[in-house]
């Protein structure tokens, strides 16, 4: 017997007419047993008929389809996906930023960690970022293609990894390549935050085309479990408006020549506020006929990069994708909301919205081997090694030493978004607490400055490291007490989750991922929502922090802190929840030969062994 079980979404809880979010599966619909190429697994719990079924299959792969109906029926007799048995999908992520390769947030490390559990999860997966440096584990496939940008011919030619199950490809380039240099910083969009590169539709119009390319001609054979090209039977995770123009020159340049006709493309929404705005006259550079225009089109009341009428990559990836995604069912909710779709909320309540929530790395964040805490901890330990971290991160940063003082941490990109500058002007309104606040961060360069200002303010009890720094994002993890996230807006947030991994309580606003993940009370400390406009720091804001960090001091004072960082500790923050969930959202495109995967357990920890060395 295999049965397995598939979920579909269907369309439910309209949000207009037309218009719809999903967050959750809705109905069961159909089973299937598996065909030649399945891989049958049996787990824990599986009854010993089951296995017997499973061998049975396994060495008769040629079942009749007759054969097929009465394996399906005696399953449906059994008890639902004990074994879970299925081919997978051919699967292809494609983004500007890949952790640890390169990351300036949280869509490195989305792309980082997603795909391994997704190959955990039986697929077939591939990742497709530009190749910034020379990283030493990505060797020369020497397979080149020639594409058309603007009016030139470009050479690219794609580097490959095969790194926890994922083939890891990367666009080689000197658009990418002499412009960024090393893993992170800012670089990877323009040349300082919030400056573009005068040629970022060149560079992404040719990733995007590269991204086409390549799971067609890259002959990739490192897997045990498959070989050769993936072939045109995939389905593209494009992520964020960057790869917006993936779907549109899949029709234009390989559906028009009979190519692609089964493949599927999902969008992924990091972030709706950067849409890739540009001036209308700029579609000549994209090499798409005019039918693509309309989708493109957008007007808004700015008057940058020009006035008025323009193109809008993150637009024409919506409509011309076949489904779309967000990283949080809430922000999904948001999305689709006048004030919060940031202009293009009307589109997505035509197309409609999925919204899964981000898991994270939990080997890179696993307080009990983290080679940057100075005490490794877990559940049982977590009393008796925090406040040692506490001391050890007080003394790196130069505070006052002292363990019965709280911790209050802010760790992000310093832009509107995370609200630091409605941070900043809460903090002299705590400070007659006993209290100490570490920021970590970088971003505006005014926002540095207001946080440099207050560690003048406060030299005993702030301090604000204008940095990138992974060890001391990490040290901070392991020694502070509570979590400040002020964001205006969060579509998922990976920093409370990491907080929580290590028995840190957020202090957050309630906006986005940030309902979905902290529980006020439970995991954490709600502020409720703050205004969208980052142009202003309303004074209301302010006082939710102010009045929340107060009492998140109170509570840590209390036993019912011990409880909280058990709570939070306790929780499975890993992707293979939400792998789960984008299988079934995956499946829910119907790309010919889909099926769903495995349940995991026998390809994880061979996935683990063979960390990325870029
Ligand atoms: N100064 C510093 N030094 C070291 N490490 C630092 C750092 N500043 C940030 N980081 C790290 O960068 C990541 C940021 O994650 P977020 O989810 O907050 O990112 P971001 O807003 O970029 O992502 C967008 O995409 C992600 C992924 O979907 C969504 O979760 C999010 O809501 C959305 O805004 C974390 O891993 C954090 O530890």
């Amino acid at each position: 017997m295999a049965t397995v079980t598939v979920l579909h979404f269907s369309k439910g809880s309209c949000t207009s007419p037309g218009g719809f979010v999903d967050s959750e599966p809705r109905s069961f619909q159909s089973r299937r047993i598996p065909n030649s190429r399945n891989q049958i697994t049996a787990y824990k719990g599986l009854r010993s008929e089951n296995i017997v079924d499973s061998l049975r299959l396994q060495s008769n792969a040629k079942a009749t389809s007759t054969q097929a109906k009465t394996a399906t029926r005696r399953a449906s007799r059994r008890p639902l996906a004990v074994v879970v048995c299925g081919k997978g999908m051919n699967l292809v992520f494609v983004g500007a930023e890949m952790a640890p390769w390169s990351k300036t947030g949280g869509l490195g490390d989305v792309l980082g960690g997603l795909p391994p559990a997704m190959a955990a999860n039986g697929h077939r997966v591939m990742t497709i970022a530009p190749r910034y440096d020379q990283y030493k584990d990505g060797w020369d496939t020497s397979v080149q293609v020639e594409l058309k940008v603007g009016n030139r011919v470009e050479t690219v030619r794609f580097f490959h990894c095969y790194k926890r199950g994922v083939d890891r490809v990367f666009v080689d380039h000197p658009m990418f390549l002499a412009k960024v240099w090393g893993k992170t910083g800012g670089k990877i969009y323009g040349p300082a935050t919030g400056t573009d590169y005068e040629d970022n539709q060149q560079r992404f119009s040719l990733f995007c085309q590269a991204a086409l390319e390549a799971p067609r001609v890259l002959h990739l054979n490192n897997s045990e479990y498959y070989s050769g090209p993936y072939g045109e039977d995939v389905v593209f995770i494009a992520n964020d408006w960057h790869t917006g123009l993936l779907p549109c020159y899949l029709k234009s340049m390989h559906r028009s020549r009979g190519l692609y006709r089964n493949a599927k493309v999902a969008l992924c929404i990091h972030n709706i506020v950067y849409q890739g705005r540009f001036a209308l006259s700029d579609f000549a550079l994209l090499n798409l006929p005019d039918e693509f225009k309309s989708s493109l089109d957008f007007t808004d009341g700015y008057d940058e990069p020009v006035k008025g009428r323009k193109i809008n990559w993150m637009k024409a990836g919506i409509i011309e994708s076949d489904r779309v995604v967000t990283v949080s069912p809430h922000y999904a909710l948001e999305l689709v909301g006048e004030e919060t779709g940031v202009e293009l909320d009307g589109v997505l309540r035509m197309t409609g919205v999925t919204g899964i929530v981000n898991g994270m790395d939990v080997n890179e964040w696993n307080p009990s081997t983290d080679k940057y805490i100075s005490t490794n901890y877990d559940t049982a330990t977590v009393m008796d090694a925090k406040p040692l971290n506490k001391e050890a991160l007080q003394a790196e940063v130069g505070l006052p030493v002292d363990r019965n003082i709280p911790v209050v941490a802010f760790l992000g990109r310093l832009e509107e978004q995370k609200g630091s500058d409605i941070f900043a002007k809460a903090i002299p309104e705590f400070m007659d607490e006993n209290v100490q606040v570490i920021v970590l961060g970088t971003g505006k360069k005014k926002l540095e400055r207001q946080l440099a200002e207050l560690e003048d303010m406060f030299p005993d009890k702030l301090r604000a490291h204008l940095k990138f720094n992974v060890p001391m994002a990490h040290a901070i993890m392991g020694g502070a007490d509570l979590l400040a996230v002020t964001s205006r807006f969060e579509p998922c947030g990976l920093i409370q989750l990491q907080g929580m991994r290590y028995g840190i309580p957020a202090v957050c606003s309630t906006t986005g991922g940030l309902v979905d993940t902290v529980k006020e009370g439970i995991t954490g400390f709600h502020m409720g929502r703050f205004s969208a406009n980052c142009n202003v720091v309303d004074k209301e804001d302010i006082e939710k922090v102010v009045k929340t960090v107060k009492r998140a001091i109170n509570v840590y004072r209390t036993p019912a802190f011990a409880q909280m960082i058990q709570n939070c500790m306790k929780q499975d923050l890993s992707w293979k929840g939400p792998a789960k969930k984008w299988e079934q959202f995956l499946m829910s495109l119907g790309a010919t030969g889909s099926e769903p995967g495995i349940d995991g357990e026998e390809i994880a920890p061979l996935a683990m062994e063979n960390m990325a060395t870029p």
